[in-house]
Protein backbone atom coordinates (compact mmCIF):
# COMPACT_ATOMS: atom_id res chain seq x y z
CA UNK A 1 0.00 0.00 0.00
CA UNK A 2 1.11 3.19 -0.63
CA UNK A 3 0.36 6.80 1.05
CA UNK A 4 1.54 10.53 0.40
CA UNK A 5 4.55 10.88 3.36
CA UNK A 6 4.55 14.50 2.40
CA UNK A 7 2.80 17.22 -0.36
CA UNK A 8 2.28 21.16 -0.47
CA UNK A 9 1.04 22.58 -3.56
CA UNK A 10 0.46 26.24 -5.18
CA UNK A 11 1.66 28.92 -7.82
CA UNK A 12 5.24 29.72 -8.44
CA UNK A 13 6.23 32.37 -10.88
CA UNK A 14 3.21 34.85 -10.31
CA UNK A 15 5.11 38.33 -10.83
CA UNK A 16 3.83 41.36 -9.63
CA UNK A 17 4.44 44.82 -10.04
CA UNK A 18 2.84 47.68 -7.65
CA UNK A 19 3.90 51.79 -8.41
CA UNK A 20 3.21 53.81 -4.96
CA UNK A 21 2.30 57.48 -6.05
CA UNK A 22 2.87 60.11 -3.93
CA UNK A 23 0.67 62.98 -4.56
CA UNK A 24 2.48 65.63 -3.24
CA UNK A 25 5.88 65.43 -4.60
CA UNK A 26 4.94 63.32 -7.81
CA UNK A 27 7.31 60.83 -6.49
CA UNK A 28 6.63 57.26 -7.63
CA UNK A 29 8.28 54.31 -6.24
CA UNK A 30 7.98 50.73 -7.65
CA UNK A 31 8.47 47.35 -7.02
CA UNK A 32 8.83 44.19 -8.81
CA UNK A 33 8.27 40.62 -6.85
CA UNK A 34 8.12 37.12 -8.65
CA UNK A 35 6.10 35.07 -5.64
CA UNK A 36 5.82 31.44 -5.08
CA UNK A 37 3.11 30.15 -2.59
CA UNK A 38 2.74 26.85 -1.62
CA UNK A 39 0.19 25.32 0.75
CA UNK A 40 0.19 22.15 3.25
CA UNK A 41 -2.33 20.50 5.32
CA UNK A 42 -5.37 18.80 4.56
CA UNK A 43 -4.93 17.85 1.26
CA UNK A 44 -3.79 14.44 0.99
CA UNK A 45 -6.97 13.20 -0.65
CA UNK A 46 -6.70 15.23 -3.66
CA UNK A 47 -3.86 13.04 -4.35
CA UNK A 48 -5.22 9.65 -3.52
CA UNK A 49 -9.05 9.72 -4.18
CA UNK A 50 -9.20 12.94 -6.48
CA UNK A 51 -11.31 14.50 -3.62
CA UNK A 52 -11.26 18.31 -5.32
CA UNK A 53 -13.26 19.45 -1.94
CA UNK A 54 -9.95 20.12 -0.25
CA UNK A 55 -8.28 22.34 -3.33
CA UNK A 56 -8.02 25.86 -3.40
CA UNK A 57 -7.15 26.09 -6.79
CA UNK A 58 -3.70 27.60 -7.99
CA UNK A 59 -5.17 30.21 -9.64
CA UNK A 60 -7.28 31.71 -6.69
CA UNK A 61 -3.60 31.59 -5.05
CA UNK A 62 -2.35 33.60 -7.79
CA UNK A 63 -5.25 36.01 -7.66
CA UNK A 64 -4.89 36.38 -3.98
CA UNK A 65 -1.49 37.73 -4.15
CA UNK A 66 -2.35 40.57 -6.47
CA UNK A 67 -5.34 41.23 -4.23
CA UNK A 68 -3.29 41.16 -1.16
CA UNK A 69 -0.59 43.43 -3.10
CA UNK A 70 -3.46 45.73 -3.66
CA UNK A 71 -4.43 45.83 -0.43
CA UNK A 72 -1.20 46.30 1.68
CA UNK A 73 2.31 47.23 1.43
CA UNK A 74 4.22 44.90 -0.23
CA UNK A 75 7.44 46.12 1.30
CA UNK A 76 9.28 45.01 3.41
CA UNK A 77 9.20 41.65 1.64
CA UNK A 78 8.83 40.11 5.14
CA UNK A 79 5.61 41.49 5.83
CA UNK A 80 4.08 40.88 2.52
CA UNK A 81 5.36 37.63 2.62
CA UNK A 82 3.52 37.13 6.25
CA UNK A 83 0.59 39.22 5.15
CA UNK A 84 0.26 36.38 2.32
CA UNK A 85 0.41 33.66 4.70
CA UNK A 86 -1.59 34.46 7.09
CA UNK A 87 -4.16 34.84 4.96
CA UNK A 88 -3.88 31.48 3.88
CA UNK A 89 -3.80 29.43 6.89
CA UNK A 90 -6.65 32.14 8.60
CA UNK A 91 -8.69 31.20 5.56
CA UNK A 92 -8.90 27.67 4.85
CA UNK A 93 -9.41 25.60 8.39
CA UNK A 94 -7.93 22.52 6.66
CA UNK A 95 -4.75 24.51 5.72
CA UNK A 96 -1.94 24.33 8.27
CA UNK A 97 1.17 26.20 6.89
CA UNK A 98 1.87 28.34 3.93
CA UNK A 99 5.29 28.61 2.41
CA UNK A 100 5.86 31.77 0.78
CA UNK A 101 8.56 32.71 -1.28
CA UNK A 102 9.06 36.57 -2.30
CA UNK A 103 11.78 37.57 -4.98
CA UNK A 104 12.30 41.55 -5.24
CA UNK A 105 13.89 42.42 -8.47
CA UNK A 106 15.97 45.53 -8.59
CA UNK A 107 14.52 49.20 -10.35
CA UNK A 108 17.27 51.53 -9.32
CA UNK A 109 15.98 55.22 -9.59
CA UNK A 110 17.71 57.14 -12.19
CA UNK A 111 19.94 60.42 -11.69
CA UNK A 112 19.13 62.50 -14.23
CA UNK A 113 21.46 66.00 -14.37
CA UNK A 114 22.47 65.02 -10.55
CA UNK A 115 18.86 64.52 -9.71
CA UNK A 116 16.86 61.53 -8.53
CA UNK A 117 14.38 61.22 -11.41
CA UNK A 118 11.02 60.88 -9.97
CA UNK A 119 9.56 57.96 -12.47
CA UNK A 120 12.44 56.64 -14.30
CA UNK A 121 14.55 53.60 -13.13
CA UNK A 122 16.88 51.03 -14.61
CA UNK A 123 17.72 47.19 -13.40
CA UNK A 124 21.29 47.71 -12.47
CA UNK A 125 22.10 43.55 -11.90
CA UNK A 126 20.66 40.40 -11.63
CA UNK A 127 20.91 40.59 -7.96
CA UNK A 128 17.61 40.08 -5.69
CA UNK A 129 16.21 40.19 -2.50
CA UNK A 130 15.00 36.94 -1.47
CA UNK A 131 12.60 36.21 1.35
CA UNK A 132 10.88 32.71 2.33
CA UNK A 133 8.83 32.74 5.25
CA UNK A 134 6.56 29.65 6.64
CA UNK A 135 3.64 30.59 8.58
CA UNK A 136 2.14 27.89 10.59
CA UNK A 137 -1.41 27.15 11.89
CA UNK A 138 -0.36 27.96 15.85
CA UNK A 139 3.33 27.74 15.54
CA UNK A 140 4.65 31.51 14.63
CA UNK A 141 5.71 32.73 11.64
CA UNK A 142 9.91 31.54 10.66
CA UNK A 143 11.58 33.95 8.13
CA UNK A 144 14.92 33.56 6.30
CA UNK A 145 15.46 36.67 4.45
CA UNK A 146 18.54 37.07 1.59
CA UNK A 147 20.82 37.86 -1.39
CA UNK A 148 21.23 36.14 -4.51
CA UNK A 149 22.82 36.81 -7.60
CA UNK A 150 25.39 39.71 -6.34
CA UNK A 151 28.13 39.13 -8.46
CA UNK A 152 31.58 40.86 -7.54
CA UNK A 153 35.14 40.50 -8.50
CA UNK A 154 38.68 41.17 -6.80
CA UNK A 155 41.45 41.83 -8.72
CA UNK A 156 43.98 41.13 -6.06
CA UNK A 157 44.08 40.38 -2.31
CA UNK A 158 43.03 36.39 -2.25
CA UNK A 159 45.90 34.27 -1.53
CA UNK A 160 44.84 30.43 -1.58
CA UNK A 161 47.78 28.03 -0.29
CA UNK A 162 48.59 25.13 2.55
CA UNK A 163 46.01 23.19 1.34
CA UNK A 164 46.45 19.10 0.62
CA UNK A 165 48.87 18.20 -1.55
CA UNK A 166 48.80 14.92 -2.97
CA UNK A 167 49.20 12.62 -6.26
CA UNK A 168 45.39 14.45 -6.93
CA UNK A 169 46.93 17.68 -6.99
CA UNK A 170 48.10 19.93 -9.66
CA UNK A 171 46.94 23.10 -8.22
CA UNK A 172 49.68 25.62 -7.95
CA UNK A 173 49.95 27.65 -4.52
CA UNK A 174 49.08 31.65 -5.07
CA UNK A 175 49.45 34.45 -3.01
CA UNK A 176 47.74 36.70 -5.31
CA UNK A 177 44.88 35.65 -7.42
CA UNK A 178 41.60 36.81 -8.74
CA UNK A 179 38.70 35.78 -6.54
CA UNK A 180 34.43 36.23 -7.89
CA UNK A 181 31.85 34.92 -6.71
CA UNK A 182 28.24 35.19 -7.33
CA UNK A 183 27.07 35.87 -3.77
CA UNK A 184 24.24 33.45 -1.94
CA UNK A 185 23.41 34.47 1.45
CA UNK A 186 21.20 34.89 3.65
CA UNK A 187 19.89 35.30 7.46
CA UNK A 188 17.27 33.33 9.17
CA UNK A 189 15.52 34.94 11.71
CA UNK A 190 14.08 34.02 15.55
CA UNK A 191 10.58 32.86 14.97
CA UNK A 192 7.86 35.49 15.04
CA UNK A 193 4.98 34.75 17.02
CA UNK A 194 2.63 35.74 14.42
CA UNK A 195 1.70 38.75 11.99
CA UNK A 196 1.79 41.36 14.71
CA UNK A 197 5.20 39.82 15.66
CA UNK A 198 6.20 40.76 11.90
CA UNK A 199 4.82 44.19 12.08
CA UNK A 200 6.78 45.11 15.01
CA UNK A 201 10.08 44.41 13.62
CA UNK A 202 8.97 46.10 10.16
CA UNK A 203 12.16 48.65 10.43
CA UNK A 204 14.55 45.87 11.22
CA UNK A 205 14.07 43.94 7.60
CA UNK A 206 15.55 46.21 5.52
CA UNK A 207 18.25 47.06 7.93
CA UNK A 208 19.01 43.65 8.59
CA UNK A 209 19.53 43.50 3.95
CA UNK A 210 21.49 46.92 3.62
CA UNK A 211 23.76 45.68 6.69
CA UNK A 212 24.33 42.10 5.04
CA UNK A 213 24.70 43.32 1.86
CA UNK A 214 27.26 46.35 3.22
CA UNK A 215 29.30 44.03 5.26
CA UNK A 216 29.66 41.21 2.60
CA UNK A 217 30.96 43.46 -0.07
CA UNK A 218 33.13 45.19 2.79
CA UNK A 219 34.79 42.16 3.91
CA UNK A 220 35.61 41.21 0.74
CA UNK A 221 36.88 43.96 -0.76
CA UNK A 222 39.15 45.19 2.34
CA UNK A 223 39.86 41.51 3.13
CA UNK A 224 43.14 39.93 1.97
CA UNK A 225 41.38 36.37 1.92
CA UNK A 226 43.19 33.09 2.61
CA UNK A 227 40.50 30.90 1.24
CA UNK A 228 36.77 31.57 0.39
CA UNK A 229 35.68 29.72 3.44
CA UNK A 230 37.03 31.58 5.90
CA UNK A 231 35.87 34.97 4.08
CA UNK A 232 32.66 33.96 3.97
CA UNK A 233 32.89 32.56 7.71
CA UNK A 234 34.09 36.33 8.55
CA UNK A 235 30.96 38.10 7.09
CA UNK A 236 28.75 35.40 8.79
CA UNK A 237 30.08 36.45 12.42
CA UNK A 238 29.97 40.34 11.39
CA UNK A 239 25.96 39.77 10.19
CA UNK A 240 25.26 37.68 13.70
CA UNK A 241 27.19 40.74 15.34
CA UNK A 242 25.30 43.25 13.25
CA UNK A 243 21.75 42.06 13.53
CA UNK A 244 20.74 40.45 17.04
CA UNK A 245 17.39 38.80 16.44
CA UNK A 246 19.30 36.60 13.44
CA UNK A 247 19.80 32.82 14.58
CA UNK A 248 21.82 32.13 11.47
CA UNK A 249 23.62 33.49 8.83
CA UNK A 250 24.09 31.18 5.90
CA UNK A 251 26.50 31.79 2.61
CA UNK A 252 26.32 29.68 -0.59
CA UNK A 253 29.80 31.32 -2.66
CA UNK A 254 30.90 29.55 -6.26
CA UNK A 255 34.59 30.13 -6.84
CA UNK A 256 34.88 31.51 -10.50
CA UNK A 257 37.66 30.91 -11.43
CA UNK A 258 40.21 32.95 -14.25
CA UNK A 259 42.96 31.07 -15.82
CA UNK A 260 45.98 32.86 -16.27
CA UNK A 261 46.71 32.22 -20.09
CA UNK A 262 50.48 31.01 -21.12
CA UNK A 263 50.98 33.54 -24.12
CA UNK A 264 54.67 32.18 -24.52
CA UNK A 265 54.31 31.13 -27.39
CA UNK A 266 53.57 34.22 -29.67
CA UNK A 267 57.00 36.14 -29.81
CA UNK A 268 58.17 34.73 -26.22
CA UNK A 269 54.96 37.08 -24.55
CA UNK A 270 55.17 37.05 -20.53
CA UNK A 271 52.08 36.63 -18.82
CA UNK A 272 51.81 34.41 -16.14
CA UNK A 273 52.79 35.02 -12.52
CA UNK A 274 53.67 38.79 -11.78
CA UNK A 275 53.35 39.61 -15.69
CA UNK A 276 49.78 37.75 -16.23
CA UNK A 277 47.22 40.60 -17.32
CA UNK A 278 44.85 38.61 -20.23
CA UNK A 279 42.71 35.64 -18.59
CA UNK A 280 40.56 32.98 -19.06
CA UNK A 281 37.08 33.23 -17.32
CA UNK A 282 35.60 29.75 -16.71
CA UNK A 283 32.18 28.91 -17.25
CA UNK A 284 32.49 26.21 -15.19
CA UNK A 285 33.66 23.59 -13.45
CA UNK A 286 33.60 26.08 -10.70
CA UNK A 287 34.01 25.70 -6.96
CA UNK A 288 30.97 25.75 -4.38
CA UNK A 289 31.73 26.45 -0.72
CA UNK A 290 28.67 26.76 1.85
CA UNK A 291 28.30 27.39 4.98
CA UNK A 292 25.92 27.95 8.17
CA UNK A 293 27.18 29.96 11.25
CA UNK A 294 25.13 30.06 14.47
CA UNK A 295 25.85 31.88 17.60
CA UNK A 296 27.95 29.87 20.09
CA UNK A 297 25.58 28.49 22.90
CA UNK A 298 27.11 30.20 25.90
CA UNK A 299 29.35 27.88 28.77
CA UNK A 300 27.18 26.14 30.70
CA UNK A 301 27.78 27.44 34.25
CA UNK A 302 29.17 24.72 36.73
O1 LIG B 1 39.20 29.54 -1.53
C1 LIG B 1 39.31 28.38 -2.03
N1 LIG B 1 38.84 27.31 -1.34
C2 LIG B 1 38.93 26.04 -1.82
O2 LIG B 1 38.48 25.06 -1.15
C3 LIG B 1 39.56 25.87 -3.06
N2 LIG B 1 39.83 24.77 -3.83
C4 LIG B 1 40.45 25.20 -4.95
O3 LIG B 1 40.81 24.46 -5.90
N3 LIG B 1 40.60 26.55 -4.92
C5 LIG B 1 40.05 26.99 -3.77
N4 LIG B 1 39.91 28.24 -3.24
Amino acid sequence: MASVASARYGKDNVRVYKVERNAETGVQTVTEMTVCVLLEGAIDTSYTKADNSVVVATDSMKNTVYIKAKEHPVTPPELFASILGTHFIETYPHITAANIKVVTHRWTRMTIDGKPHPHSFYRDGAETRDVEAVIRKGKGIDIRSGIVGLLVLKSTGSQFHGFVRDEYTTLPEVWDRILSTDVDCGWSWKTFSGLDAVKESIPKFDKAWEGARAITMKTFAEEDSPSVQNTMYKMCGSILEAVPEVETVNYSLPNKHYFEIDLSWHKGTKNTGKDAEVYAPQSGPNGLIQVTVARSQAAPKL
